[in-house]
């Protein structure tokens, strides 16, 4: 009898632990995690008030995704943390004079710092960047097209024609396509800001160490994100280090302090007018007086609400500009480059294309350019597969709470949207890993309003008060040097295949290796 109601009192403790744990488990955070495919992407989540993103495994976006097929369009991390895909809320959060606040966990950079990236507020971010936006708008890039842009777009082919390229047995040239596309969003970001590229174009066989350097950074990226404040302390610390030394053992920082020197010499220049033009390594050759980015942010009307900025938050401005339009520009260029050679059919259905236009229509414009639906279609499937920023874009949740898919949210949730995983949401975009160029085309079959629909569902430049100001620049630079370069070359792929083409996200996608193409001239 004794022994019965051992047993019995032992099953009786046993259900209550189990109850409590159960109970304890469901009341914890860890609770929500078990929706999760496993407690690796849970297990810190919470560290840092963000996701733990895991950015060094190359599935993490396409876990996500993934996550949304199976429970839906909205994933919780955390109880005040949650990634949404659902357009509705993405046009919410990502609204003009949005007060969905950039999440201030995750925009602190400190290679950013001062500049207006990391400024939370959608209101001060605003009053900012509106002293900019003008020089942004369609019709500035579009004046700016002959004197700036072309430029440095001929400057491109010519050097893919002549120069830096090994001579390979058949004659054609080898040449990284990964690095020369940087290397020319590079220069042609700086010389839209300054009216004087960077210089990085003339590195041999597009090497450039800045360029090198700027990987280096972005395989860091997971740590100011988790670690802002250690790795703050860091950079502070390394710029308290003489020049000598960072240049000699950290050459990463070493270039991006000379980069950032680069900005704020040229920023000192146009402060100083003529007389500091002359002087400087960055100095702005004399006699160029087209107006610049910074031409109101120099001279601000407090009337207009314009805020003045001190010569540190201008040249962190330039710097992120420079940043922020290179490895986006040139992930789209090799996008459409990789996927065109890839493809036998696309490569020469815009061949033929290209061929209407005038002899390697080296006159041709940004606004006919655009018209060849081919070309324009090829632009817009390479900038929806190279996503610009894939992973998370953390954004707060106003105090007046919000709705998702019905469901109420409270306020201070943390909100993400991934445009990696809106661009593969497959009840949007059919076969949406497929390179399709011509789901961009108005034909018998694919109407006018599926078109649209396409384009309220593309997402590359993000939406709102805080969407990318570089947007024209960006759809002008990919006509323009997309048609010279394939009217101009016979391209084939050299050693490159959907394995090398395949990328991790480190804020912008990172390919696992690079793309290379043998390049001649053609005869026709
Ligand atoms: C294919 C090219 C590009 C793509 C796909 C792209 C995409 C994006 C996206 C998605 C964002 C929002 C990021 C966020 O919310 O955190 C962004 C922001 C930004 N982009 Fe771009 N971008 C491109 C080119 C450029 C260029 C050429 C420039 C400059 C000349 C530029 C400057 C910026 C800046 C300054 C921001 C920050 C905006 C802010 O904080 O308010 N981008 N871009």
């Amino acid at each position: 009898m004794a022994q019965f109601t051992d047993l019995l009192s032992t099953a009786f403790l046993l259900l209550v632990l189990y109850h409590a744990i159960k109970y304890i488990y469901r009341i914890s955070p860890l609770h929500p995690l078990v929706r999760f495919p496993g407690p690796r992407l849970a297990a810190m989540s919470n560290l840092y008030g963000g996701w733990f993103d895991l950015s060094w495994r190359r599935s993490y976006v396409k876990e996500l995704a993934g996550m949304h097929e199976r429970y839906g369009p909205i994933v919780r991390a955390w109880p005040n943390q949650l990634h949404v895909r659902d357009l509705d809320a993405y046009n919410q959060i990502f609204r003009v004079g949005t007060e969905f606040i950039k999440s201030p966990h995750f925009y602190t950079n400190p290679v950013l710092t001062h500049s207006f990236f990391n400024i939370t507020s959608t209101r001060a971010a605003t009053a900012r960047r509106a002293m900019m936006m003008p020089f942004f708008s369609r019709d500035a890039v579009r004046r700016a097209e002959k004197t700036l842009l072309n430029p440095i777009i001929d400057k491109f082919v010519d050097i893919l024609a002549v120069q830096h390229a090994n001579i390979s047995d058949d004659g054609s040239r080898v040449v990284d396509m990964t690095m020369a596309t940087r290397c020319f969003a590079a220069d042609s970001v700086m010389n839209f800001e300054y009216q004087k590229p960077l210089g990085v174009l003339d590195a041999p066989g597009f090497q450039a160490a800045f360029i090198h350097a700027m990987d280096g950074f972005s395989a860091t990226q997971q740590w100011p994100i988790y670690f802002p404040k250690t790795f703050g302390a860091i950079f502070r610390a390394i710029e308290m280090l003489p020049r000598w030394m960072v240049e000699r053992f950290m050459q990463p920082f070493a270039l991006t302090q000379w980069v950032q020197r680069v900005c704020f010499e040229r920023i000192a220049a146009l402060q100083e007018g003529e007389a500091g033009l002359e002087k400087g390594e960055a100095g702005l050759e004399k006699g160029k007086g087209a107006p610049t980015v910074f031409d109101i942010a120099l001279n601000p009307k407090m009337e207009k609400g314009h805020p003045r900025l001190t010569r540190e938050e201008l040249a962190a401005d330039a710097f992120l500009f420079m940043v922020a339009g290179t490895d986006t520009t040139a992930d789209a260029l090799t996008a459409a480059v990789f996927n065109t050679l890839y493809n036998p059919e696309i490569h020469a259905r815009l061949r033929d294309e290209l061929r209407t236009l005038r002899p390697k229509c080296d006159s041709s414009g940004w606004a006919e350019l655009e018209r060849l639906p081919y070309l324009h279609g090829i632009v817009k499937e390479s900038l929806r597969l190279s996503y610009g920023v894939p992973g998370r874009l953390p954004r707060v949740v106003p105090d007046a709470g919000a709705v998702f898919c019905g469901q109420k949210i409270p306020p201070g949730t943390q909100v993400s949207c991934s445009i990696f995983v809106y661009h593969h949401n497959e009840s949007a975009w059919q076969d949406s890993f497929m390179f399709k160029p011509e789901r961009w085309i108005v034909s018998e079959n694919h109407n006018a309003e599926a078109v649209a629909e396409l384009e309220k569902r593309f997402l590359s430049f993000s939406r709102g008060s805080r969407s990318c100001p570089g947007m024209n620049l960006a759809y002008a630079n990919l006509h323009l040097l997309l048609a010279r370069l394939f009217r101009r070359f016979d391209m084939e792929l050299f050693e490159t295949g959907k394995e090398e083409m395949e990328w991790k996200d480190s804020f912008v996608p990172m390919t696992r290796g690079h793309l290379r193409v043998k390049i001649r001239e053609a005869e026709d």
